[in-house]
């Protein structure tokens, strides 16, 4: 079966991705399945677009095979806009999930319901040696809870209402999470892309 790579380290990106590829016939791999020690890509752009495409390309280059890389992140209308980028570090630079969602729920203390507005952003940036990258962005509406709620999913998942849901997204089943999701969005945007290179189930 043909293989893609995603150049992430991030086994919950994973689980979503997995789903996400199931109907073509394609193996997907993370950077945790290739045996070889790759570089840790530094996320020095100031956008997600940037540094989709700084991990897409820095792995590409190195494998010369085509790779999607997903940067992602939340994004808290009351927080003017933060954590963005700077979701995965947001606590510091241990990328802990928990310390990360708790940080967010502190800051936003005594902020009422209808102030809470948030969205998650995924951009999708897929590098094939010699051809010309392919960006795809994703978003996902909704609005940040008081306390963390569900234990499916990752990162800030347990503390996001998607709009019109009255469960978090931790809440929620994998396949319930991948139609409504940022990630899904993203995905759904490079159908063409998939469907010249894979065949479906
Ligand atoms: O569906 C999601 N549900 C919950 N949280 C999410 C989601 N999607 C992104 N997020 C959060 C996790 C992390 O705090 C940040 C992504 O940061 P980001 O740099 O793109 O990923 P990462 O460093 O964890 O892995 P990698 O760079 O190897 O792909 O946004
Ligand atoms: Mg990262």
């Amino acid at each position: 079966m043909k293989e893609i790579i995603i150049a992430t380290k991030n086994q919950g990106k994973m689980v979503d991705f997995k789903k996400l590829f199931a109907p073509y016939q394609v193996e997907v791999k993370s950077l945790l399945d290739l045996g070889e020690t790759l570089p840790d890509i530094e996320e020095t752009g100031s956008t997600f677009e940037e540094n989709a495409l700084l991990k897409a390309k820095g792995i590409a280059d190195i494998l010369q095979l085509p790779v999607i890389a997903d940067d992602s992140g939340l994004e808290v209308d009351a927080l003017g806009g933060d954590p963005g980028v700077y979701s995965a570090r947001y606590a510091g630079l241990e990328k802990n999930d928990e310390k990360n969602l708790e940080k967010v729920l502190k800051n936003l203390q005594g902020i009422e319901n209808d102030k809470r507005t948030a969205r998650f952003i995924c951009v999708l940036a897929v590098v094939e040696p010699g051809k010309k990258e392919v960006l795809t962005k994703g978003i996902c509406e909704g609005r940040i809870s008081n306390n963390p709620r569900g234990e499916n999913g990752f990162g800030y998942d347990p503390i996001f209402f998607p709009i019109g849901k009255d469960v978090t997204l931790a809440e929620m089943s994998g396949d319930e999470k991948n139609k409504i999701s940022h990630r899904r969005q993203a995905m759904h945007q490079l159908k063409d892309w998939l469907k010249t290179r894979y065949e479906e189930r």
